[in-house]
């Protein structure tokens, strides 16, 4: 991402809101990053951009040589469902079909044949190898968080991106749901880019960047959960000094 501003409502006026204003970052692939910062400070609208479901007011969005912006909507989607895999809060399994169908379904989307081999290596990877003729309603919020996880890395995205993905599950069932994340990491060499608001996830990741307001104002590598939870108090501290308060950060 380079110099990525995104304006919501007309640049200049009042109501205007800067929810990116000017973030420059790189994702090497093989590598898991977590964004934090406070509620408003643009985690979402990051991965959105990051991601082409969103498109920058200016600055440019580059995804394995190709520029996002110079894309037409029908290349961006087909972009997106071959080279890029989501997974969120809410696990958005389709209730009607069972674990392996919701998994068949992206490569169903890109035209591509669902080789049975492909299906069933992705369903081992997380696990769920006894559970693949079960409907979500008949998994726990791990196991169909796991169905998602394999919905997303079924096509080889380049990027994995994951928007609070244990903000639904409790400690346990979370630790398992990163744990998976980060083996991915270090056994396929998946890349990925986690929102999370919880110190402990982000503890799972590489590196943890900060935003506020908008600008990437910290980053940490080799993050635990507790130089987390510092770290957030500046960022916050960050925010609250571009809103008029003197010696936000120390
Ligand atoms: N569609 C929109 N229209 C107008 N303003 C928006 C829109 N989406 C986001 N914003 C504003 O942009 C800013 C950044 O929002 P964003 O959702 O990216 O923050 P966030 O860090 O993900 O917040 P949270 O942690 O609460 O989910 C906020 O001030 C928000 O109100």
């Amino acid at each position: 991402m380079d110099d990525v501003r995104k304006v919501y409502g007309k640049s200049g006026r009042a109501a205007s809101v800067a929810a990116l204003d000017g973030v420059s970052i790189g994702f090497a692939p093989g590598s898991f990053t977590a964004v934090m910062g406070p509620s408003g400070s643009g985690k979402s609208t990051l991965l959105q951009c990051a991601a082409g479901l969103d498109r920058p007011t200016s600055g440019s969005v580059t995804l394995e040589g190709q520029e996002l912006g110079a894309l037409r909507e029908t290349a961006l989607t087909k972009l997106r469902r071959e080279r890029i895999g989501f997974i969120f809060q809410s696990f958005n399994l389709l209730p009607a079909l069972t674990a392996a169908q919701n998994i068949t379904l992206p490569l169903k989307f890109a035209g591509k044949r669902a080789k049975r081999d492909r299906i069933a290596e992705v369903i081992a990877q997380v696990g769920l190898t006894e559970r693949a003729g079960h409907r979500p309603a008949e998994l726990s919020g791990g196991q169909q968080q796991r169905v998602a996880v394999a919905r997303a890395l079924v096509v080889r995205p380049a990027v994995l991106f994951a928007d609070e993905p244990t903000g639904a599950l409790d400690t346990r069932t979370a630790a398992e749901v990163l744990g998976l994340l980060r083996e991915t990491v270090r056994d396929a060499g998946q890349t990925i880019v986690m929102v999370t608001h919880d110190p402990v996830a982000a503890s799972y990741a590489d590196r943890v960047i900060f935003l506020a307001d908008g600008r990437l104002v910290d980053e940490l590598r080799a993050p635990t959960a507790d130089a987390v939870a510092e770290r957030m108090t500046v960022a916050q501290a960050t925010a609250k000094g571009a809103d008029g308060a003197k010696g936000g950060v120390r």
